[in-house]
């Protein structure tokens, strides 16, 4: 395709992107179901020039000013990621000698929210808690892509044996700093057609994910609830901790979520996982299980804001309000969810949001209602589950994992276990 064109098609792509009504990873498969005409390469320019122009939005924007012709070429030609040739090609001279003017701009004499392109009202309480330096290097570390994390099936293989295939295929792995079921992969291969996937020996699993799975702790014979599963992440990996045996409930509202978590329970050979659609969180399903389960891992709607590494758009998708909302349904979910545990059972209220304001205030807030609930030292925890360098992944008991630190998504997980 001339390279006109491909900057043109990514105009298009940025326009639909930018007007914010769907998450963008969604809109960006749609336009490539679309134009079935581009070739891997191109769809890789237009995705990662995407991507880019959502992690930079504020500071694209405003080099952007000084240019002509429709903004999203203008945002397209600043975030470009198909080539330097490629761009020279699609550029009029005109815009080539702008593009050579804002290059010399001295991004870090730029005012602050242009360089940590978050809204401000992310930014406040994230610098509130970090501090200057380490707010700046969260600020960076969001700015970049995250690596491909994988979980390796324990039931179905080892994780030297995973990282040998891997290794066959031309995919260099290495085992993950803290997770003993994580390899972690460089760049962006396609898996899905690889032996280990198909047969179900590995899954993409960010190793945040991971290690709540692993606070949970769920054994073998056991009684489980995993309360919003979704499409089933941290299921697979409860379902594998509990060597296919024992019971494990998978819970969601989202019919349309639960049914994306069959083709990879078919694949996982795990056959003690029952999904179920409920209505909401006090449906009479929960009612008829209260007081039998031995462990409940409540995965709460979220922000998702840990997650802005792959997904830069929700930090323009997020508002304040929205975090007042679902407050009040993590409270309200965590509540209901409590309920389902026998004496001596486990809760572990998770998030993938960084906000304290969805987690240690959620956490804090239950523990003083539920008095029968004992919060438990998650560090002491994750050492029990073999998990490397435990306490560095924890703050005043909570897990707290952010990716500047510990180069995973921003997750937050508190633990209790309902006295006997
Ligand atoms: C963070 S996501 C879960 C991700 C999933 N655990 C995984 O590892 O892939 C939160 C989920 O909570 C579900 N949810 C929202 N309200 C709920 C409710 N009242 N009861 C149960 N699940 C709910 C959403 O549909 C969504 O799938």
């Amino acid at each position: 395709m001339h390279p006109n064109a491909l900057l043109d098609l990514c105009t298009e792509l940025l326009r639909s992107v930018l007007k914010f009504d769907a998450p963008a990873d969604g809109v960006v498969s749609a336009f490539f179901r679309k134009n079935k005409a581009l070739g891997q390469r191109e769809r890789h320019a237009l995705a990662e020039t995407t991507y880019a122009v959502l992690r930079q939005k504020p500071l694209l924007q405003s080099l952007a000013q000084s240019g002509a012709g429709p903004l999203e070429r203008r945002l397209a030609i600043l975030a470009w990621a198909g080539g330097e040739a490629g761009l020279k090609g699609a550029l009029k001279p005109q815009e080539q000698e702008w593009l050579k003017q804002v290059r010399q701009v001295d991004v870090a004499s730029l005012a602050p929210k242009l360089r940590h392109n978050m809204p401000e009202w992310l930014a406040e309480p994230l610098l509130a808690r970090l501090g200057e330096t380490e707010f700046w290097a969260l600020a960076a570390s969001m700015s970049e892509g995250a690596a491909l994390d994988l979980r390796v099936n324990t039931l179905k293989a080892k994780r030297e044996e995973v990282q040998a295939q891997l290794k066959a295929a031309g995919i260099a792995a290495e085992p993950m700093p803290y997770s003993p079921w994580g390899l972690r992969v460089q760049g962006k291969p396609a898996l899905n057609k690889l032996e280990a996937f198909t047969s179900g020996a590995l899954e993409v699993q960010d190793e945040g994910s991971q290690l709540l799975a692993l606070a949970l702790d769920a054994k073998r014979s056991e009684m489980v609830v995993d309360f919003c599963a979704g499409a089933g992440g941290k299921t697979l990996a409860l379902g594998a901790a509990m060597r296919n045996t024992g019971r494990l409930y998978a819970f969601d509202v989202s019919g349309h979520r639960l049914e994306s978590l069959k083709p990879r329970l078919a694949r996982s050979g795990l056959s003690n996982v029952y999904p179920a659609q409920i209505a909401h969180e006090r449906d009479d399903r929960i009612k008829r299980l209260a007081g039998k389960i031995d462990r409940v891992l409540v995965d709460a709607p979220c922000s998702g804001l840990g997650t802005l590494r792959r997904n830069p758009d929700l930090k323009w998708r997020q508002s304040p309000q929205a975090v007042v909302e679902l407050q009040a349904k993590q409270k309200a979910i965590l509540d209901s969810a409590a309920r389902l545990l026998k004496p001596g059972g486990r809760l572990v209220y998770a998030t993938c949001s960084l906000l304290d304001a969805e987690n240690e205030v959620i956490a804090q807030a239950f523990s003083e209602a539920h008095p029968d609930f004992q919060p438990l030292d998650a560090a002491a925890v994750l050492e029990k589950a073999h998990v490397a360098q435990a306490a560095s992944l924890c703050e005043q008991g909570f897990i707290r994992l952010w990716p500047h630190r510990h180069q995973v998504d921003g997750f937050f997980a508190a633990i209790w276990e309902r006295k006997a």
